[in-house]
């Protein structure tokens, strides 16, 4: 029998250049408040955690957590590790429910499902490593020849720059792309005018022939996207996503239920029962949770089989090794997200510069290798210089 036998954690912060902020970059849940300066200040990370499971043979499975990673870090130093070392990573099931179950008060969503799912990811990648499998053999194994993907950036900006971005990105052969919008609420009739000429422009570029998806980032109220939706309709989009904040499940069910833009969301749903709640309510046509918070990959594939029964494809937010694995397992899984390498500005660039083996794109598909064990990825060195860790 293996056993886990410690649990290292690490706080990455970012210390080297950023995008600075831009006004208008992207809509979100701050947009509703009366706020002077950055509004996307809360949802721009630019740190990340890194989890370690060893194991008695030396084996040691790595897990990750984008979202308030010193406070998930303190949570697992100080609860969840205690409950995981000393267990066999092959009864993951157990210890899952172990972890979700003993902290079951405070931990179901947020910073304890975020927890979870960091410790989850890294049981994966070493029941991987132990199997000698890359974790989607152990999943389901290859359901695709390699796995199609979104080009996942076109954050608002002048509209020749929007542009400029999706001719270039144009030129990888990517065949889907998402924007974001930069107006909501707050800007009236003249901010729907500035979001509506955005997407006619990306339109022009990218032609008919290609999917866009169009981001709102929970930036919206129901109401203005019950307005915005028959005016967005004549540009096609393949989702509009998160359109009200992630609370408003009868929101999305109500603007779903219209049948005019398909409602995709879930990035910020948490567990097994929060995602099997927006199916059941109809509340979404695409759902998007990340594997490294609602609950790791355990619970994720326990939700694509919810999300299969439903008949909701399931394209997790993010991208990234975690997110890949399951796409690839699964055939309801059509396509995934990719953030193609850039400077760090939002903080979901991050994963390319901590870790090593993120598959890159190529003519708007990644691969992943059957003879890879586990996740496929290792702790980098390349960019250190431009981090402080935080053990
Ligand atoms: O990639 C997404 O779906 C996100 O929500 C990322 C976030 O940074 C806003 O675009
Ligand atoms: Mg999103």
């Amino acid at each position: 029998m293996t056993k886990i036998t410690s649990i290292r954690t690490r706080v990455w912060h970012w210390t080297g250049p950023t995008v600075p902020p831009r006004g208008n970059f992207c809509t979100n849940a701050s947009d509703a408040l009366y706020e002077k300066g950055d509004a996307m200040s809360s949802f721009r990370f630019h740190q990340w955690l890194t989890v370690e499971v060893e194991c008695d043979d030396g084996t040691v499975g790595i897990g990750n957590a984008a979202l308030a990673p010193t406070v998930v870090k303190k949570a697992i130093d100080d609860w969840y590790a205690p409950l995981v070392i000393g267990e066999d990573p092959f009864d993951y099931a157990y210890i899952w429910e172990k972890m979700y179950r003993r902290t079951h008060a405070w931990g179901r969503k947020g910073i304890g499902m975020t927890a979870i799912s960091a410790i989850d990811i890294a049981i994966w990648d070493a029941m991987g490593k132990l199997t000698g499998k890359p974790v989607f053999k152990l999943l389901g194994g290859r359901t695709k020849e390699k796995i199609p993907v979104y080009y996942s950036k076109l954050y608002a900006r002048d509209i020749a720059a929007m542009q400029a971005e999706a001719e270039e990105a144009m030129t990888h052969g990517y065949t889907a792309y998402k924007s974001r919008f930069g107006y909501g609420p707050k800007d009236g009739m003249p901010g729907m005018r500035e979001n509506l000429k955005r997407v006619e422009a990306l339109r022009e570029v990218i032609g008919w022939d290609n999917d866009l998806m169009l981001e709102c980032y929970m930036g919206w109220t129901l109401d203005y996207a019950k307005r915005m939706l028959p005016k967005l309709a004549k540009y096609e989009p393949r989702w509009l996503e998160e359109p009200v904040i992630a609370d408003d499940v009868a929101g999305y069910a109500e603007l779903n239920a219209m049948n005019i833009v398909p409602i995709s969301g879930g990035e910020h749903e948490f567990s097994v029962m929060g995602c099997a709640d927006l199916l059941r309510r109809g509340a979404v046509s695409v759902l998007q949770y990340d594997t490294n918070r609602v609950g790791g990959i355990t619970a994720a594939q326990k939700i694509n089989a919810i999300a299969e029964a439903f008949q909701v494809p399931v394209i997790p937010h993010a991208g990234q090794m975690h997110n890949y694995h399951l796409s690839m397992a699964n055939a309801n899984c059509p396509i995934a997200e990719y953030f193609p390498v850039f400077d760090v500005e939002v903080g979901n660039e991050l994963f390319y510069y901590i870790f090593e083996g993120d598959p890159e794109a190529k003519d708007g598909f990644l691969q992943l290798d059957d003879d890879m064990p586990g996740l496929g990825i290792s702790i980098s060195d390349r960019h250190l210089h431009n981090f402080r860790i935080e053990e």
